[in-house]
């Protein structure tokens, strides 16, 4: 593998860079992060994903957002970086390996493969957690369901859940209006960066359309409007099991595509999609000049 050799994939039209910090010349400073994720001054993605060591688990993933901050986990970029893994031969073959992110270690499973390229990968994403403190949302109450978030000239309902990194989940029934892109890309930066999240979130506007099937619009913490998100779908899943809306089996629908969640009692995750390479190469001398600070 060359220097500085990189890949560029997505899941859903959610586009991510792939690295090897052993096989990188440069630090991957904030700077860097944002030039290489923009479009006219870089590779244009949303977001960067570094393989690291590990010591608890067979491969170790570190994720960056385009503004350079950093997230615990991401559902399309574990199914980008495992079919990283696998088409460039780090598993040696193996279907079936764990990673390391800080949001926890998780299992992957290729599920389907063509011509030796992973296609479709399954991911136990862990579990959903509810409690406030550990999402982390600053709310006296024990969990953040239905809770009246003010925002301007709207008042929300929102649901929040980590799955490893922190999710809002707003159902459009009482604010039909924001299943719109102009009106997720003027609300989402505010409850993003509303001071009850220390840590920002994401956010998803979700339209149920029956037991089994939600469709979602995304605003993701550090990335803004994108077409699709893994942990997104796994987050709108728990909300929507754990207020009885929907069974623990469900598609979720979004502009860039579907998943598959599945959830067990406890709300331990499993996430199930397609992935595809964009293309592949080895970032330019006068790129890496360029990012160093
Ligand atoms: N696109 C991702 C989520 C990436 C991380 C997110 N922006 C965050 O900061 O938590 C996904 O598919 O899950």
């Amino acid at each position: 593998m060359e220097k500085n050799f990189f890949v560029k994939s997505h899941g859903l039209g959610n586009e991510y860079i792939v690295l090897d910090k052993e096989n990188i010349d440069f630090e991957l400073t904030k700077k860097a992060i944002q030039t290489l994720c923009n479009v006219h001054f870089g590779i244009g993605s949303d977001g960067i994903l570094l393989k690291v060591p590990s010591e608890k688990a067979d491969f170790g993933l570190r994720i960056f957002n385009p503004d350079g901050s950093e997230a615990e986990k991401s559902g399309n970029g574990l199914r980008i970086f495992c079919k990283f893994l696998y088409d460039y031969g780090f598993t040696k073959g193996s279907k079936e390996f764990s990673v390391e992110t800080k949001g926890g270690i998780v299992k992957a499973k290729i599920e389907k493969e063509e011509k030796g390229k992973a296609k479709i990968i399954t991911i136990d994403m862990g579990k959903a957690v509810f409690d406030t403190d550990k999402i982390p949302v600053n709310i006296n109450d024990k969990e953040c369901i239905d809770y009246p978030l003010k925002v301007e000239d709207k008042e929300f309902k929102i649901n929040c859940v980590s799955v490893g990194n922190p999710h809002c989940v707003i159902l459009v029934d009482n604010v039909p209006e924001m299943f719109d892109e102009k009106q997720v890309k003027k609300y989402g930066p505010k409850i993003e960066n509303n001071p009850i999240f220390p840590n920002r979130t994401n956010v998803q506007f979700v339209k149920v359309i029956d037991k089994n099937t939600a469709e979602i619009k995304i605003w993701e913490r550090g990335a803004g409007y994108t077409l699709a998100s893994g942990s997104s779908s796994s987050a709108v899943a728990s909300v929507l099991y754990k207020k009885g809306l929907t069974d623990s089996d469900i598609t979720i629908k979004m502009e860039g595509g579907e998943l598959k969640i599945s959830l067990d009692k406890d709300f331990n995750i499993k996430m199930t999609g397609e992935v595809q390479e964009i293309c592949k190469g080895t970032l330019s001398e006068e790129l890496i000049e360029n990012i160093k600070e």
